[in-house]
């Protein structure tokens, strides 16, 4: 039976979720897309979702179908994972989807903290940080799907939500878990049905995780998740746990294939493209996806190894996205290119690929959905945020290893460390 029980609204951010808890002594598995069945066991079930940018009506429904899942399964306490630069658009979907749990939990109150200090993504006085940067001046604003042209995110989640949305400031935070409680219930009293929480440390996400140990619905990046094993293994619910990320072993070629356009990721095609066979699909000259596919399966011919690997991207600079989008439109550009990178990772463990790196969200969400994937056991970390996951595809039953990047994590060596 879980404990916890988390929805996520893409891939990687599930994977990055998971990993976090692994690090704190869950055993995490993550389910893609509602779950038919019994929920595979472990402390924590994370339920990942494809609902960052699809119709609002369609994320709440998803999320609230995953809801009864991890209810029904007896999960404790509900997580709802968005990503830590609060990718959304004016129409959600992280408030609809947030109000809708609340609602479904009688919560009436949750935190919204995407705050992940160590890959720098930090709270004060409700505006987001990228590193020394405010979030619409760090490269989100250029973003393919989900641009953030504002860092206010008071603002930003009020824009989203009916209910009102009030702050939990760096004063408060910095004080410890029974001050944090003290001001959750004045915002309680006060009608306010969210609170963004300022944090720039590990240390307040413990206190904010602490102080939510009774909450039905907590919501926020995978940092916020970092205080809620300690208040089960408290509780007496969750035994000590050494090996949470064990994995069985994998052999087999290496692969990665990237399709986020975020800066992390542009810099590590950038240095693969100097140490390893490295294909960069040019979807502009070619908007047809069994063409780029085609011209993957080409170039890949004679190349793949298993002591390095091979990066095949689609990946452009916000110009090259921009020519695209006019040319086809922002969702038609993101979904042919996602569909090429499925239909190419596909082709991938078809050649015995068994070790594949995928960066980028929806990407990850288009090629883990395209092979077929229905759960992640989730391993060590590469990067922060960042970990190996076992899987067992339909076309690979003996087993094979996925690491799903989100776009902006990994340090510019990712794609050779992951394999060494
Ligand atoms: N050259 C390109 N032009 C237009 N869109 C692109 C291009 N390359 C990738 N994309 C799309 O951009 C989106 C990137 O999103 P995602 O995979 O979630 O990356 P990230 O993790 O950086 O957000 C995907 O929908 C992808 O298909
Ligand atoms: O919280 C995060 O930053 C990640 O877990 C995440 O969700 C990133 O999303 P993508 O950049 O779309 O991979």
């Amino acid at each position: 039976m879980p404990l916890l029980g988390c929805i996520a609204d893409d891939f990687t951010g599930a994977t990055d979720l998971a990993s976090t808890l692994v690090r704190q002594g869950m055993r995490a598995v993550q389910v893609i897309g509602v779950p038919t069945g019994p929920l595979p066991e472990a402390d924590a079930v994370i339920i990942a979702l494809k609902s960052r940018t699809i119709p609002v009506g369609e994320a709440v429904a998803q999320s609230l179908a995953a809801c009864e899942a991890l209810l029904a399964a007896g999960a404790k306490q509900i997580l709802f994972k968005y990503c830590s630069t609060f990718d959304s658009t004016e129409a959600g979907n992280i408030g609809p989807v947030a109000e809708a749990l609340l609602k479904r939990l009688d919560g009436g109150f949750a935190i919204a903290c995407p705050a992940f200090p160590t890959n720098g993504r930090t709270i004060y006085q409700g505006h987001l940080f990228v590193g020394p940067n405010l979030l619409n001046e760090s490269g989100m604003e250029n973003h393919p799907l989900t641009p953030m042209r504002d860092a206010n995110l008071v603002r930003v989640l009020g824009r989203q939500s009916e209910g009102s949305v009030g702050l939990i400031p760096f004063t408060v935070v910095e004080q410890g878990a029974a001050a944090i409680r003290h001001e959750v219930t004045r915002l309680r009293d006060a009608n306010r049905r969210f609170a963004i929480a300022d944090a720039i440390t590990d240390a307040h996400l413990m206190a904010l995780g602490e102080a939510c140990a009774n909450h039905a619905l907590i919501t926020g990046g995978s940092g916020i998740a970092m205080g809620l094993p300690e208040n089960f293994r408290r509780a007496g619910l969750l035994p000590a746990r050494a090996d949470a990320g064990a994995l069985p072993e994998v052999g087999g070629l290496c692969a990665v294939v990237a399709g986020s356009c975020s800066r992390a990721t542009l810099g590590q095609i950038g240095l693969a493209r100097d140490q390893v066979p490295t294909l960069e699909l040019d979807a502009l000259a070619t908007p047809d996806a069994a063409t780029l596919i085609g011209q993957a399966r080409d170039w890949m011919a004679g190349k793949l190894d298993a002591a390095r690997p091979i990066v095949i991207a689609a990946s452009g600079t916000p110009e090259r996205v921009a020519a695209l989008q006019a040319k086809l439109g922002r969702e038609a550009a993101g979904a042919l290119v996602e569909e090429a990178l499925a239909g190419i990772a596909a082709d991938l463990v078809a050649a015995g690929v068994r070790r594949l790196v995928v960066a980028g969200g929806e990407t990850s969400g288009a090629v883990v959905q395209r092979l077929g994937v229905e759960a992640l056991r989730i391993g060590a970390e590469i990067d922060p945020g960042v970990p190996w996951t076992h899987a067992t595809p339909a076309t690979a039953p003996e087993g094979m290893h996925l690491a799903l990047k989100s776009g902006n994590f990994g340090a510019r060596d990712f794609f050779l460390k992951a394999f060494s």
